[in-house]
């Protein structure tokens, strides 16, 4: 099987120039297949501020009415997912930017009202690996944006990792895979304030005793629930770690 590298970017990384586009350049120089999920909610929020639209997250989600659909149709379609896609251009990169809608790549439903009404934000129901790994194949490097579709005409909110992960979790029936979730810190830490506290491995057991002791919290749960999944689902490596090293050779390896 041939190698495929997946990378998901968060929204800190994102959202500054600088940052970004030493991330693009470092995963630019990845050897091989690979392709870029990001996210981008910072940029949403500020850019809903800025149109008097207050931002609500709830467990990590974002609760997406019918103007915040609007407003992150516009970023993450838009202005995040091109300029990502201009910028590896330029760094001779074949990219080619894709919502869930393109191609029927990814398709989710409107996640059920429940304790929480989260609007417009969908869960994954099936990926069209299939169509992917063809282009993969091709040399294209697609830049996945963290919007799905429910083939009734509706765009819907996903959760970036979850988009990283459920592509993941398809394309390994193609590709010996290696997903990394990149971020603003070194890895999973044990102390999120101390950087150089990295937890080198975690399996499920380690992972549900650090949250029942409150380690690991927020936006970490999902990323990691994300990233169990994957391993369960044949994916080869997953390694949550600082962007400025993608290269897999330091981070928190999830087993
Ligand atoms: N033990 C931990 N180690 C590292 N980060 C943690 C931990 N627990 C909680 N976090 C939080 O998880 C956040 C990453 O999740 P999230 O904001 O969803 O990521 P992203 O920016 O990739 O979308 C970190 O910014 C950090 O605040
Ligand atoms: C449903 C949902 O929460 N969607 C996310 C999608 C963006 C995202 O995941 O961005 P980061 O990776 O930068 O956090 C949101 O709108 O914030």
């Amino acid at each position: 099987m041939e190698k495929l590298t997946i990378v998901k970017v968060g929204g800190k990384i994102v959202e500054e120039e600088t940052s970004l586009k030493q991330l693009l350049s470092d995963f630019a120089a990845i050897e091989g297949h690979k392709v870029l999920v990001h996210g981008g909610g910072r940029s949403a929020t500020a850019i809903a501020a800025k149109l008097g639209i207050e931002s609500v997250m709830v467990n990590g989600r974002r609760v997406t009415d019918a103007e915040t659909l609007k407003v992150v149709t516009m970023v993450y379609g838009g202005l995040v997912n091109k300029n990502i896609v201009a910028q590896l251009q330029a760094m001779e990169i074949n990219a080619l930017g894709l919502t869930g809608a393109d191609m029927n790549y990814m398709l989710s439903a409107k996640r059920p009202v429940g304790e929480v009404d989260y609007g417009f934000v969908g869960d994954v129901k099936s990926v069209n690996a299939g169509l992917l790994a063809d282009l993969i194949s091709k040399d294209i490097v697609p830049v996945l944006a963290p919007l799905t579709h429910d083939k009734q005409g509706h765009l819907l909110n996903t959760n970036a990792d979850t988009i990283a992960g459920e592509a993941a979790k398809a394309l390994a029936k193609f590709f010996d895979l290696t997903l990394v979730y990149c971020f603003e810190k070194k890895g999973v830490l044990r102390d999120e304030h101390d950087d150089d506290s990295v937890i080198a491995e975690i399996d499920k057991e380690a992972f549900a005793q650090y949250v029942a002791d409150g380690v690991i919290q927020g936006g970490m749960i999902p990323k990691l629930e994300n990233a169990f999944e994957a391993i369960d689902a044949g994916v080869s490596q997953v390694i949550i770690t600082k962007a400025d090293a993608i290269d897999g050779t330091s981070g928190t390896k999830v087993k």
